[in-house]
């Protein structure tokens, strides 16, 4: 269990994560669609853009997202959802997908393969006399320039229709630092921050999101040699781990300690460039 030591990291980093100590998720889902409307509202802008993947991240900030611009259109200004599907090729998980896309009833759906330009960037830099270690580590970086080519693809979109682009990013993802620098973690808005992965699935709940979606196994799905690979293998901590340590459980100490080392060395992707 928790020791002195480490209670006050993981108190520290919660802190920092904007992790609340009380959850009710039907306060919070009101309040992340107030969220999402004020800043269509503040800034002038007119749409949001989201990938929809079909996982349960991008199935709730999409319904939080159609709900949004519904509401700003309700006061007399124009807002529009796009919502992305931003395959790299063929999805294994395509039906899940189009059940999110159905779910969230966005106003309008733009498909985009990002298998072309993710291709080609690779074969350029191998032309180029860019070297990986193996085959796998080439694929690991092949699958961060698919995270960065659906930024890309989105940023498109937001510049084409004067929009915003919404990331997913919650606690539990940033506390690990499990996320594309500058890929699908470039975004303008995070409605999702602070919660953690067990609250983000309260809140598709609350949302009225099919089951499948909402307990579905997180994947990153970013590797082509390892489709499907589950978040908590790549990450060897689970999210109920994460999550408790978020949310001020005892955690195991040496679970505790891997988390806070995660924490630690991906400081840097939390944070804007490091100048001198
Ligand atoms: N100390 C430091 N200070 C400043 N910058 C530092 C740095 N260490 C690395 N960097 C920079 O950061 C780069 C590494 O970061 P990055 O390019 O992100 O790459 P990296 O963290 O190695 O890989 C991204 C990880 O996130 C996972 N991911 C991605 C997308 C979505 C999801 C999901 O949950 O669904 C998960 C993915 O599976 C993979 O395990 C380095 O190449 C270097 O440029
Ligand atoms: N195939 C895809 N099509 C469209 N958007 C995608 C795709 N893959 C990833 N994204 C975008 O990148 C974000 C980060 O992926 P991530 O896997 O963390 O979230 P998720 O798939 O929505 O949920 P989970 O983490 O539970 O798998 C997604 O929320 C989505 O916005
Ligand atoms: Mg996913």
């Amino acid at each position: 269990m928790t020791d002195r030591t480490t209670l006050s990291p993981q108190h520290e980093i919660a802190r920092t994560l904007r992790v609340s100590a009380d959850f009710d998720a039907t306060t919070e889902t009101e309040r992340r669609v107030a969220f999402l409307a004020d800043q269509l509202t503040t800034t002038g802008l007119h749409a949001l853009v989201l990938g929809i993947s079909g996982g349960v991240d991008s199935t709730t900030a999409g319904r939080l997202c159609q709900l949004a611009v519904e509401r700003v259109r309700a006061t007399g200004r124009d807002a529009t959802f796009y919502a992305m599907r931003l395959p790299y090729g063929v999805q294994a998980d395509e039906s899940d997908a189009q059940a999110a896309l159905e779910f969230i009833r966005p106003d309008r759906v733009l498909t985009v393969d990002v298998r072309p330009a993710c291709d080609a960037a690779l074969d350029a830099l191998l032309a180029g006399g860019a070297i990986f270690r193996d085959a796998h580590h080439q694929d690991f970086v092949h699958g961060n320039i698919k995270a960065r080519q659906r930024m890309i693809a989105q940023y498109a979109v937001a510049g084409a229709h004067d929009g915003l682009v919404v990331g997913t990013d919650h606690a539990a993802e940033a506390a690990s630092g499990f996320f594309t620098k500058f890929g699908d973690g470039g975004a303008d808005v995070v409605p999702l921050a602070g919660l953690t992965k067990r609250r983000v699935r309260a809140v598709a709940r609350v949302l009225g999101a099919p089951s499948a979606l909402v307990d579905k196994v997180p994947t990153a799905d970013l590797e082509t040699l390892d489709p499907g690979k589950p978040d908590e293998e790549a990450l060897g901590v689970s999210y109920d781990d994460i999550d408790g340590f978020l949310e001020g459980e005892p955690v195991a100490e040496e679970t505790a300690a891997a988390i806070v080392h995660r924490y630690r060395i991906t400081e840097h992707k939390r944070q804007l460039p490091i100048a001198p």
